[in-house]
């Protein structure tokens, strides 16, 4: 742990320190904009003004007073350009914020600059104030992390100079999973300053290696859309403060310090303790067992050496655990099909007993058992759900809108739980379940079939690594009760899944610029398609409206389904089919094509491929 202060000198220095030594790269000197307090309620625009001599820290003021807004110091960026508050606006992405980290990839134009970002950071500082207002008497610590990605530290260097801004105590985790973060709110160790207050993790998930972006965290859960908004609200006022001062050339001297912490040693310690636990206090639960983990170069390499070997597991054959920001090998997502023949192949190469996939952050994962069949997707959500309902009967797994028919039958009449397909995103899926408990139905899993996955036993957080434990007490458990020591016992739990012949998406875009959106949003459109969509299947006796739906258009026919909706953040209407029989798919396809072919901004051409017009 390292306490580093420093004075102010020139950014350009610090820019310099940074390409020299990215490790040493937050020990720089920085100018400082030490917001008071005042400056962190909602600021309103057109009242600014500045004071060079209040260099108050945040927590040593007691009376706010609305509507002012003071800074101290310079800027930390020789030219800002100016932007409109819609720029901020405009990088939400639902509960995250995400945009261009890296310049270079045409037509994609750096967005999250480093002005941007603190102003992001300073956002989140006022809003975390604002929370925290009754409990003035202390200075507000704010833990930072970032997944592999090259504009990592270059970011997190921006953020910690926007925390500290607003006299918030910034310590910083480096590499380290999106999960970690939350947890790193509700720990209590002093020795590595926690609990924080709030969390910062710096991550674009599988998104390419241009894109950045943040997931905001404090002990209550992920924030949600409209705190995602409110900041960016501040973020805005926030870099117009860090431009106008910049313009006027103004500079104050103060120190910044930054904490450097080993948190995700702590983070890993638990899921250790959680496996030992289940398995009766073993030491090594996982002896013998042979588990190979595909960390695809993100952040989640730490489980080979900090969970999985002091649990006694044989890890070799564990591949791309070393971040690489680039990706060179595959891209770190359960959801791609190279990402999953990556770990499947791994386990045959190695003889494994069980295959372990996380995305970048480690919010997602996904397994393989030792004959590589995947436990993704809905046989994910299935074993689970086998898991949960053995820990507590007839409870409700809420899952997103793409599962299948299948899953549904098998948590109903198999394992006697009971099925909540609800909407597509993992914070409406994760907000669902916290709300049906909430209204007395016992909900203990939310997960998706993108692998996101969060029990209400851990804080209802979507953890990849948690739910990777969750398997791993199963195995340990189930040789420690004599049931065989092969991963085995997890295909068994899902043998009674029935799956489709054919499952296929196809996500059609809708060209925002062409004229049939007669200048209306693309949302409206997508909404028209929909209801046009609706409308053709109310007078098609062959095709069935699921009764309970809470997003799109979900049909069955054919033996098979399909569910048409908007996407949550793109121009686009994903198509799911599940049937039999690829010509039970193509009969399903057809009919949509048929529904939808006079909606010409919507690019059908993958689907009319499929059905072989
Ligand atoms: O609606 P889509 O475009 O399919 O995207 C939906 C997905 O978006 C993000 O990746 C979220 O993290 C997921 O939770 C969500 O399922």
């Amino acid at each position: 742990m390292a306490a580093i202060s420093g004075k102010v000198v020139q950014h350009n220095l610090v820019a310099k320190c940074c390409q020299q030594d990215r490790e040493l790269s937050t020990k720089y000197r920085l100018h400082y904009c030490p917001l008071n307090r005042r400056n962190l309620l909602p600021p309103v625009v057109g009242k600014l003004a500045w004071n060079g001599n209040s260099t108050m820290q945040l927590g040593t003021l007691s009376k706010f007073k609305r509507g002012i807004v003071y800074c101290n110091a310079a800027s930390s960026f020789t030219a800002i350009p100016s932007v409109e508050k819609n720029y901020f606006l405009k990088l939400q992405n639902g509960s995250d914020i995400r945009g261009v980290a890296i310049d270079g990839v045409e037509g994609e134009p750096l967005t999250l600059t480093e002005p941007v970002t603190e102003a992001i950071a300073a956002g989140f500082a006022g809003w975390l104030l604002e929370k925290k207002k009754d409990d003035s008497s202390k200075c507000l610590r704010v833990s930072v992390g970032h997944d592999s990605r090259i504009s990592a530290q270059k970011l997190q260097d921006a953020v910690s100079r926007g925390l500290a801004r607003a006299g918030v105590e910034v310590i910083q985790y480096g590499l380290a999973s999106t999960p970690a973060m939350f947890n790193s709110t509700l720990t209590v160790n002093e020795e590595f300053s926690c609990p924080v207050d709030g969390s910062i993790m710096i991550t674009a998930s599988h998104l390419p290696y241009n894109r950045n972006g943040f997931k905001f965290f404090t002990s209550a859960g992920g924030l949600g859309k409209p705190d995602i908004k409110d900041i960016l609200e501040r973020a805005a006022d926030m870099y117009k403060c860090i431009a106008n001062n910049d313009s006027k050339g103004g500079q104050t001297a103060v120190s910044l310090t930054v904490k450097r912490v080993d948190y995700m040693s702590v983070y890993a310690s638990n899921l250790v303790a959680a496996v030992r636990k289940a398995a009766g206090n073993i030491e090594k639960p996982l002896e013998g067992f042979h588990i190979v983990v595909d960390a695809g170069n993100g952040a989640g390499g730490f489980f080979v050496g900090k969970v999985l070997e002091p649990l006694g597991a044989i890890t070799s054959g564990s591949q791309f655990l070393e971040p690489d920001g680039l990706f060179p090998n595959h891209i770190p997502n359960p959801e791609d099909k190279t990402a999953m023949k990556a770990i499947t192949k791994a386990v045959h190469d190695n003889r494994a007993d069980l295959g372990i996939i996380f995305d970048t952050d480690v919010d997602r994962s996904a397994a393989v058992d030792s004959s590589g069949r995947e436990f993704n997707r809905n046989r994910l959500i299935a074993l689970m759900s086998a898991i949960i309902l053995e820990e507590h009967p007839g409870t409700t797994i809420v899952s997103d809108s793409v599962t299948s028919d299948g899953l549904t039958t098998f948590i109903e009449k198999k394992l006697g739980g009971k099925h909540h397909r609800f909407k597509r995103g993992y914070k409406n899926v994760i907000d669902e379940a916290i709300r049906l408990n909430s209204v007395g139905e016992a909900a203990h899993l939310a997960i998706e079939t993108s692998g996101h996955g969060a029990l209400k036993e851990n804080h209802w957080l979507d953890d990849g690594a948690y739910l990777m434990v969750k398997l791993l007490n199963k195995l340990a458990s189930a040789r420690t009760s004599g049931l065989g020591g092969s991963s085995k016992v997890l295909t068994d739990m899902v043998e009674d899944l029935k799956e489709p012949a054919v499952a296929v998406e196809f996500r059609l875009k809708i060209d925002q610029n062409h004229s049939d959106l007669k200048a209306g949003s693309f949302r409206d459109y997508g909404e028209e398609v929909l209801k046009q969509l609706e409308n053709t299947v109310d007078s098609d006796t062959k095709l069935l409206k699921a009764a309970v739906n809470y997003e799109g258009v979900r049909v069955s026919g054919y033996g098979g389904w399909f569910l048409l909706r908007l996407s949550l953040h793109d121009p686009v209407l994903p198509l799911n089919i599940e049937a039999p029989s690829n010509e039970d798919a193509v009969k399903l396809a057809h009919d949509v094509l048929n529904a939808v072919k006079e909606f010409t901004a919507l690019d059908t051409s993958a689907l009319t491929k499929f059905v072989g017009v």
